[in-house]
């Protein structure tokens, strides 16, 4: 049989990490066309200074701030398979996040693959007589020199690599648009001096949430966190305090809590994340989005009617890069069939059962695709599936001991570094340089 022919859809972390694999097996893949409709590589890590849109009109892709730094330490965010330079801190500005992907880019030869200024309108199955599992895929996208003309390729295998943190998320609430201060969402922020000595209302206390309430108390903001889950631990810096969701705003424009209190604040800012979008995708793949899940995807990747096509990186409260770098070789080995694909009735038995266990455990549909802790069963089911290296033992120790810091010292956490010792061992030191205890985890 000819080599595949793949198409990956972004070139953001997830996008160039499947490139990357799929470059290194020449014999059975094709080099592999990339569709990057910015003029750059590195997705949501391009800082964007502009809110709104591009010159050309087209929206702005990134949610970057100006002095984000990394929630995850370098240690375990790059891929393992090339680490982020030495001499950098465990926690780095965007700005070197952005460089690394360009580097990792550039070291493995990906960037001749990537059609820059193509954004990818349309993929349509086919069926066809030879192709893998007689299916193939057509391609339709704008042309990256004259965006008024439409190109259409035919591929193997698709792979939907286009971010989930572009399209703002705004929840219902009852009488939002009577709301008289500034109203935005996390997408739009920037940069902390706008802010200074008003009254903020940020809505979630997600990552987003919580760093961006962290660096408007450093302009004298004063603060609401409102949410809906457990309090807070970590100790809040002065001009913060936490509050219960807010559940409508009342005709003059005050916002209503769910506890009955009140506030109106010259800002109300919604931190309540991102939809999924995946506007090319031709109906008949029947990939729906419905209350933040989507569905059905066998081990979260592809839907058991049209196996060849990946959507990649959906899940979320995991640790991406890695988490991309297990998801890109199990899709090879699907492609080149180390890993031997179940029937369609199985692979939707597998999912409803999964499903029905997550409810079991008392996780909502809206929930599911939040991996969290449960990240390292799957990334270690792939890879024993697909026959592949799975990650280094310390990877899931060091990722979630990392998560007990930033919830004991939510104001300090990114100050601390990590050394990996060994191939097993890690150890972490505090602001001053002083070796810390490492956290107790939960096991299981
Ligand atoms: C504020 C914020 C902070 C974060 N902090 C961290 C952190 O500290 N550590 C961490 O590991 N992760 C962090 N993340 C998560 C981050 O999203 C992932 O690390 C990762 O970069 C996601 O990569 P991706 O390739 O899935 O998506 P993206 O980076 O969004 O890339 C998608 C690409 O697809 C392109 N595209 C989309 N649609 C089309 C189309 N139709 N045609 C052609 N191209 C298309 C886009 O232009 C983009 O380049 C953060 C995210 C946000 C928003």
């Amino acid at each position: 049989m000819s080599r595949l022919r793949v198409a990956i859809i972004g070139a953001g972390g997830a996008g160039l990490c499947a490139a990357r694999h799929f470059l290194s097996r020449p014999g059975l893949f094709a080099p592999p066309v990339v569709y990057e409709q910015t003029k750059y590589v590195g997705g949501t890590w391009v800082y964007e200074e502009k809110v709104g849109t591009y010159d050309d009109g087209m929206p702005i892709h990134s949610s970057m701030y100006r002095d984000l730094r990394t929630n995850i330490p370098k240690e375990v965010m790059s891929f393992p398979d090339f680490p982020f330079e030495k001499h950098l801190p465990s926690f780095v500005h965007h700005t070197e996040v952005r460089k690394y992907l360009e580097r990792y880019c550039d070291h493995f030869k990906m960037r001749n693959h990537i059609k820059f200024k193509t954004t990818v309108d349309a993929v349509k199955p086919v069926k066809v007589e030879n192709g893998w599992r007689g299916l193939a895929w057509d391609v339709t996208s704008s042309d990256g020199i004259d965006p008024s003309i439409s190109v259409q390729r035919r591929f193997d295998a698709v792979l939907v690599c286009n971010g989930h943190f572009f399209d703002p998320y705004i929840p219902t609430i009852p009488g939002l648009q009577k709301f008289t201060g500034a109203l935005i969402h996390s997408h739009d922020y920037r940069s902390a001096e706008a802010f200074a000595g008003k009254s903020v209302v940020l809505l979630g206390a997600g990552l987003s949430g919580s760093d961006i309430a962290m660096e408007l108390s450093k302009v004298n903001a004063k603060v609401v966190l409102s949410h809906g889950q457990k309090p807070l631990k970590g100790p809040l810096p002065p001009g913060v305090r936490q509050s219960p969701p807010v559940s409508k705003v009342l005709d003059d424009g005050t916002l209503e809590f769910q506890d009955g209190e009140h506030a109106r604040p010259d800002v109300f800012m919604l931190c309540t994340g991102y939809n999924f979008t995946f506007p090319f995708l031709d109906k008949q793949v029947g990939v729906k989005v419905k209350e933040h899940l989507v569905y059905p995807l066998y081990k979260f990747l592809m839907p058991p009617a049209f196996p060849s096509l990946f959507v990649v990186g959906i899940c979320r409260a995991i640790c991406p890069f890695p988490h991309f770098h297990i998801q890109s070789q199990f899709i090879m080995s699907v492609l080149d069939g180390s890993f031997t694909l179940p029937s369609q009735e199985e692979m939707e038995k597998d999912i409803e059962l999964d499903e029905a266990a997550r409810r079991a455990r008392g996780i909502a549909p809206r929930h599911i695709l939040k991996l969290d802790s449960e990240q390292w069963a799957y990334n270690d089911e792939l890879a024993r599936i697909g026959g592949f290296q799975p990650l280094p033992p310390y990877w899931s120790n060091l990722y979630e001991s990392n998560k007990v810091f930033r919830s004991q010292d939510m104001q300090n956490y990114k100050t601390y570094n990590y050394r990996v010792v060994g191939e097993k061992e890690w150890m972490v030191l505090g602001p001053q340089g002083q070796p810390l205890p490492k956290p107790l985890l939960k096991q299981g």
